[in-house]
């Protein structure tokens, strides 16, 4: 049944400017009660304006939707993705120790296993030294040359896992802009690089752009009997990689069933398992499938990947916030937005619901954010004062992976904390004033020196904490985004499986290729595009 909001945005407007700090002096224990906790992830939701009754309302919207029904639905194998046919399974790629998944009456978990199985037992070899180039070095770098989902999930998790690398290293290439590949290939051996081209269809321009030229640069140092050793292929697309000359033993294949931004799970992550050993690789799954398990059986109300769901549709479709940042107290999580940019905006960013009618509400907002501390001294200005809202979403650890550092962690922890206490206290005018009084203004120039020291306060924010940033911790973080995406895009109607909005440009890019080469005219091209080319074109 479709959603409808207008209980919700009654409750909202009923609750007027009311101040969420009044929230906790009407409710001693409103912190707890508005927390839920996952094996060992404490999310706190209480600095948000969300009363017992709203989030009531919101829990009703998972039974209005289906949630429960859909959520098995995915699991266990039913085409959800509908506009292209597929199943959503990535899920499978974690269920290390759980039962069959079928998909068209076959089990795809002997699949799944054997895979992994051979990406652990090339990770070993290749860790081991054994594995080796044509020159009988062992590889020291390792090139993944991907992008979107083939880049973002490998780069954000390898920054993520630093401290567990003990292989290779790594270095990433995505975009089309020869810069990219130059610079990373700069300070290269060819000898001692393995190049991973990361293409779930083996067709995306960039990434085969990107890897001919890898090629070539490998090919002159090493000779065309260099390719079968140097290059490995993570792709659904096995005739196209045997085409590009990579050995078959080298190719690691996935099935349809995997969308690209919720693929780090399987061959797409080999880079990151080469980097920090395939015992390690399994934790990161494990994260993954205890998310997996808490969310297929934890209550609503104590379900963490529901209520962040819950929380994003209060502030974007009830209170008409946009974008929400997001802000990881991490430096290690600097690509973490990134990756969520493309797990949320390509999954949740559209305009239509699942029956091809115009979507009656607005879908996902914009996510956007940095690694605090850096953020508080660039964009966190607007988060205060600017005049718009932006719903923060906090993350930070308990400890973090150099104990010489702790006084630094604490001074970390102290700022994210802050920075939520701020948002929701604000400073009032007759605080400014106070201040600016002792500061020796009076008169007119002090009420307008303190006006600009006002913060409004009552914005909302949110927090999740974790003890240290192990691999199993980023599993279950990045699964409980991909299950908040989920339950989102259930309440809201849409397909978030699919993509098609990235299909355009793609296509005209294509066509202006020969233009801006002067092989083709641009016959129908606008006056814009006209003078750009001109202007460009070498
Ligand atoms: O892995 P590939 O097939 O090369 O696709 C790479 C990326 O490009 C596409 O345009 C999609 O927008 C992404 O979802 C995908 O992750």
């Amino acid at each position: 049944m479709p959603v409808d909001f207008a209980a919700l945005k009654a409750l909202h407007a009923a609750a007027g400017d009311r101040h969420i700090l009044d929230l906790f002096s009407r409710d001693p224990d409103r912190a707890t009660e508005f927390s839920a906790r996952a094996d060992g992830l404490l999310f706190d939701y209480s600095k948000t304006n969300i009363d017992a009754q709203s989030r009531e309302a919101l829990l009703g919207l998972l039974d209005t939707a289906g949630v429960a029904e859909k959520r098995e639905a995915m699991f266990s194998g039913e085409k959800i993705n509908d506009t292209e046919g597929r199943a959503v399974l990535h899920t499978a790629l974690r269920n290390l120790d759980g039962g069959p998944v079928t998909v068209g009456g076959k089990d795809v978990m002997p699949g799944v296993r054997d895979t992994l199985a051979r990406m652990e037992a090339f990770a070993d070899r290749l860790r081991r030294g054994e594995a080796t180039g044509v020159s009988g070095a062992p590889f020291e770098d390792v090139v993944n040359i991907g992008i979107g989902g083939s880049d973002l999930g490998p780069v954000m998790a390898y920054e993520a896992l630093k401290p567990y690398v003990d292989g290779p290293r790594c270095h990433f290439v995505s975009n089309v802009d020869g810069a990219h590949v130059h610079d990373v290939l700069a300070g290269l051996d060819p000898r001692t690089t393995l190049v991973i081209v990361a293409s779930k269809t083996f067709t995306t321009i960039e990434t085969m752009t990107n890897a001919k030229t890898a090629r070539a640069w490998l090919v002159e140092t090493l000779g065309e009997a260099g390719v079968a050793r140097h290059f490995a292929a993570l792709s659904t697309a096995g005739d196209k990689t045997a085409e590009f000359g990579i050995a078959p033993d080298l190719v690691f294949g996935f099935e349809d069933w995997v969308g690209g931004r919720y693929s780090v799970w399987g061959p797409i992550g080999l880079s990151l398992m080469l980097a920090i050993g395939p015992r390690t690789f399994t934790d990161f799954l494990r994260g993954g499938q205890a998310m997996d398990r808490h969310f297929r059986t934890a209550p609503w109300a104590e379900n963490l990947p529901a209520l962040l769901a819950l929380v994003g549709i209060w502030h974007n479709q009830i209170c008409g916030h946009a974008t929400r940042a997001v802000l990881p107290y991490e430096q290690r999580l600097l690509r973490l937005p990134a990756y969520l940019q493309q797990l949320e905006m390509e999954s949740n960013g559209k305009r239509v619901a699942m029956d091809g009618t115009d979507l009656p509400f607005d879908s996902g907002p914009v996510v956007w954010g940095e690694p605090g501390t850096n953020g508080q001294h660039a964009f966190y200005q607007l988060i205060h004062q600017g005049t718009r809202v932006v719903p923060c979403e906090f993350m930070v650890g308990k400890y973090g992976h150099e104990p010489d550092l702790a006084h630094q962690h604490e001074l970390l922890v102290a700022n994210c904390l802050a920075q939520s206490e701020a948002l929701m206290r604000g400073r009032s005018l007759v605080e400014a004033t106070e201040i600016m009084e002792t500061k020796g203004f009076s008169g007119a120039e002090l009420e307008r020196q303190a006006r600009h020291r006002v913060f409004p306060g009552n914005r909302p924010s949110t927090v999740l904490a974790y003890e240290k940033l192990t691999p199993f911790v980023l599993g279950q973080i990045v699964a409980l985004y991909e299950h908040r995406v989920f339950v989102e895009g259930v309440i809201l109607g849409i397909n978030s499986y699919d993509q098609w909005g990235v299909e355009l440009g793609k296509e005209l890019a294509l066509a202006l290729h020969p233009v801006l080469a002067g092989t083709a005219d641009g016959a129908g091209k606008d006056g814009s595009t006209l003078q750009l080319v001109d202007y460009l074109k070498t």
